[in-house]
């Protein structure tokens, strides 16, 4: 099994047709010259005619003002229980956004979907809102199951469904409220034993190496699941637990009695992965590819700069920057310490990078660390800090990269250019997160000049323009 990489994405077919235009869609494919190298399964040798069901249709057929005019609730009844949409309503989920819009009426109808949009559009209350419209809490079994690639990712999703699953109010309904399990690697795992063995819980929220560590010991039980998501799926593909991620679809449930949703604003080769999961039956045959806003991967409301600075003198430059950007709240993307720094028994970079901060930049009460070797405790309170905090510095590497919602980030710095573009729009991703705002965020690369070429090769892969910045 490869790992996926950046793959060069260049519109390839003309628009697939919509009855409504403002939904026409064109589809990408990777032009790598050896497409097996990035296949999400290698042993695929000679493709077959692609299935037919590549590329979503619009799943409306509602007038134009019908469109605007729609809520999430009316996409949601009567599918959704009717405390979870009052839920969802107060905490501001009154409309669609355009992945909800899309993608719901199609899961409703039970199909299995490759959800690929944007960073920040929306993909975690939508399968949410599957979910919650297929479990049955009458019943005492895990029905749904998330897999996410991070532990804080894992905190993040576990919060938002046990906002929106908060008890029906009483008198309401006879329903049991639906009971929400995060399962994270670094969690207490004896706790969870006894939990899932006294009364499961209807959702749970995963890991991949905590989840396999319950279902060898047969501690948790999938004959009952009804929905699986994995999220940020490009990712888990392409990390080293790839075949426990093989062997959760085909050996412990069924294709037939589950509905199977993948997610990622970012799919490499997203025909041929389709194609894969239907092969490998990963997913059912009519599983289809949801693509939103194909021809912009980047959230418009982005501004890309760059600035070109020495190697010694980044942090002064980084130090300027903050200052003359005014900023509320950002985070600093810092690349990972090479194993010969460490051995050599250098601190890690992110590690000087905070202390630098802290000693020179009044701008921000809150700085904050989060990188892979901290301890699971000291991670889970930089971001529970940042989630409180009115206005906060996180220095974090790639581990903050997938997936965490805070929506209050206005600034992205690149101190280190990512390693590839996949990993550029991941980052960048962290910031534009209010879907319905039209303020602009910020991303600005410190870089050297000779990575000038490599970060326009992201902007040609990824389709946006890098302004530069002097300062
Ligand atoms: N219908 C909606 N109305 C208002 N805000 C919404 C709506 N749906 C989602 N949001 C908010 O948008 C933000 C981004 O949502 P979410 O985290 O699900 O994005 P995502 O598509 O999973 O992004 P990523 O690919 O970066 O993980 C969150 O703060 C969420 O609360």
């Amino acid at each position: 099994m490869a790992t996926l990489s950046p793959t060069q994405l260049l519109p390839l077919s003309p628009p697939i047709h919509t009855s409504n235009s403002r939904h026409a869609h064109l589809s990408f494919q990777s032009l790598n010259p050896n497409p097996r190298i990035f296949s999400f399964n290698s042993s695929v040798s000679n493709f077959s005619p692609l299935p037919a069901v590549l590329s979503s249709s619009p799943i409306t057929t509602e007038s134009d003002s019908d469109i605007d005019d729609v809520t999430l609730r009316r996409i949601c009844e009567p599918h959704v229980p009717d405390h979870i949409l009052c839920r969802m309503e107060e905490l501001g989920y009154v409309a669609p956004t355009p992945v909800q819009r899309q993608a719901l009426p199609t899961l409703f109808s039970g199909r299995d979907c490759i959800l690929h949009a944007q960073t920040g559009s929306g993909k975690t209350l939508t399968y949410l809102l599957l979910i919650f419209a297929v479990v049955k809490t009458q019943r005492s079994a895990v029905q749904a199951l998330i897999v996410v690639p991070t532990r804080e990712l894992g905190m993040q999703v576990t919060r938002v469904a046990r906002m929106l699953a908060a008890k029906p109010k009483e008198g309401e309904l006879e329903q049991k409220a639906c009971t929400v399990m995060a399962l994270l690697d670094g969690g207490m795992l004896t706790r969870h034993k006894s939990w899932l063995k006294a009364e499961p819980p209807t959702i749970v929220v995963a890991t991949i190496g905590s989840l396999c560590q319950m279902l060898e010991k047969h501690i948790i039980k999938l004959e009952s699941m009804r929905v699986l998501v994995i999220d940020e799926v490009d990712f888990m593909f392409g990390s080293k637990q790839v075949s426990s991620l093989r062997k959760l679809l085909t050996s412990y449930s069924s294709i037939n009695s589950r509905q199977t949703v993948f997610a990622s604003a970012s799919i490499p080769q997203h025909r041929r992965f389709l194609h894969d999961c239907i092969q490998q039956k990963w997913t059912k045959n009519d599983a289809i590819h949801i693509h939103v806003n194909p021809v912009q991967p980047m959230p418009l409301c982005l501004h890309h700069r760059f600035v070109i600075s020495g190697k010694n003198r980044r942090h002064e430059t980084l130090l300027s920057l903050l200052k003359s950007d005014a900023l509320q709240s950002g985070i600093i993307f810092v690349g990972e310490q090479s194993e010969k720094s460490k051995k050599a028994g250098n601190a890690p970079p992110p590690t000087l990078l905070v202390d630098f901060l802290k000693a020179s930049y009044q701008g921000c009460s809150d700085i904050l660390l989060l990188e892979e070797d901290m301890n699971f405790n000291s991670r889970a309170a930089s971001l529970s800090e940042l989630r409180q905090g009115s206005s906060y510095l996180l220095v974090s590497t790639d581990i903050a990269a997938r997936g965490v919602d805070l929506p209050d980030t206005t600034h992205i710095y690149n101190f280190d250019l990512p390693r590839t573009a996949v990993d550029y729009l991941h980052r960048a991703g962290r910031t534009g997160r209010k879907p319905f705002s039209d303020k602009k965020c910020t991303v600005t690369n410190i870089i050297m000049s000779e990575e000038r070429f490599v970060l326009q090769k992201y902007e040609n892969e990824l389709m946006f323009n890098c302004e530069e910045l002097i300062v």
